[in-house]
């Protein structure tokens, strides 16, 4: 099977997703000797309109864990706009050092279900979205050595003749389990679905925020408000020059730091080949 590009195909808010998609597929790629690019779903306008692979194309297409699954806010576009028709498909998931739960599985299912014939699957660590201490620096180096194994361990089995004749082996369960909840103290449910950032005094209008969120909530005319729906990603509070933007839910806040503590040990990846 002779593959003649590579594609990173990422939705990556706060950059850990790039980082780990672009790292394998660069890899895979040199591996495999084949053309090299990219196509980022990041933000709406990169969601608009269908994108079609085909035979000769080995597509590593990554997202991040929301809740232990693919972002829900991700599925139509996923469902509807990405085709494989016969490409070879790697799906990666980068999560926040708690862990990955059904999140690669599901993923694995969603791009057999378009066409994909999966071959190899992987889930890595990267900064929480929430956080600047869970998962900080990661992909550290040594996450770097086993992106790098499995970029080439994908190469390999290509090269050694691999036939498709089923999904590739993932870790998981089916049927995929329900998106995990915060707890309160209590154990009761924490709900921070209609939670948003808001807006402190060293707001200087530059708009970067508005520019950088994947759901185009932030209102171009006021950056203040948020009338659309907000995912959570933590785009808008990383990239912010002046860190005007934050949250100030007890919930929220209750939750990050509650996963600060719990999960300070270090997660490793798990890649599937
Ligand atoms: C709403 C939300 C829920 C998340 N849930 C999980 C989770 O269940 N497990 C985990 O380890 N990380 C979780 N994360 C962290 C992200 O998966 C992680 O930071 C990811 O690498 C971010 O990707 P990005 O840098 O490409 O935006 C969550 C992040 C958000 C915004």
């Amino acid at each position: 099977m002779e593959i003649k590009k590579v594609w990173a195909v990422f939705f990556s808010p706060t950059g850990g997703t790039e980082k780990v998609a672009t790292t394998v597929a660069q890899v895979a790629a040199k591996a495999l000797c084949a053309a090299y690019d990219t196509y980022d779903f990041t933000l709406p306008q990169g969601r608009e309109n269908e994108v079609v692979f085909g035979e000769g194309d080995l597509v590593v297409l990554g997202t991040p864990v929301i809740a232990g699954r693919v972002p829900n806010l991700l599925l139509p576009y996923l469902k509807e706009k990405i085709k494989g028709t016969g490409a070879i498909g790697v799906p990666v998931v980068s999560f926040g050092n708690r862990d990955y739960d059904d999140a690669l599985m599901e993923l694995r299912n969603i791009m057999e279900d378009r066409g994909f014939q999966t071959v190899a699957g992987g889930a890595f660590v990267s900064e929480h979205s929430f956080s600047r201490k869970l998962g900080a620096g990661r992909p550290d180096e040594k996450d770097h050595a086993l992106l790098t194994e499995f970029g080439e361990k994908i190469g390999e089995k290509i090269k050694q003749g691999w036939v498709y004749s089923q999904p590739a082996y993932v870790k998981g369960e089916e049927p995929i389990r329900p998106y995990f909840t915060p707890r309160d103290r209590h154990e009761g449910a924490i709900d921070i679905r209609k939670v948003k950032p808001v807006t402190g005094e060293s707001c200087c209008n530059c708009g970067i925020c508005a520019e950088v969120c994947p759901m185009g909530a932030i209102s171009r005319d006021d950056y203040s408000l948020i009338p659309g729906i907000c995912m959570k990603c933590c785009a808008c509070v990383k990239k912010c020059p002046t860190g005007a933007k934050y949250f100030d839910d007890g919930g929220f806040i209750y939750h990050k730091e509650e996963l600060e503590e719990l999960y300070e040990r270090r997660a490793e990846p798990e890649f599937f080949v």
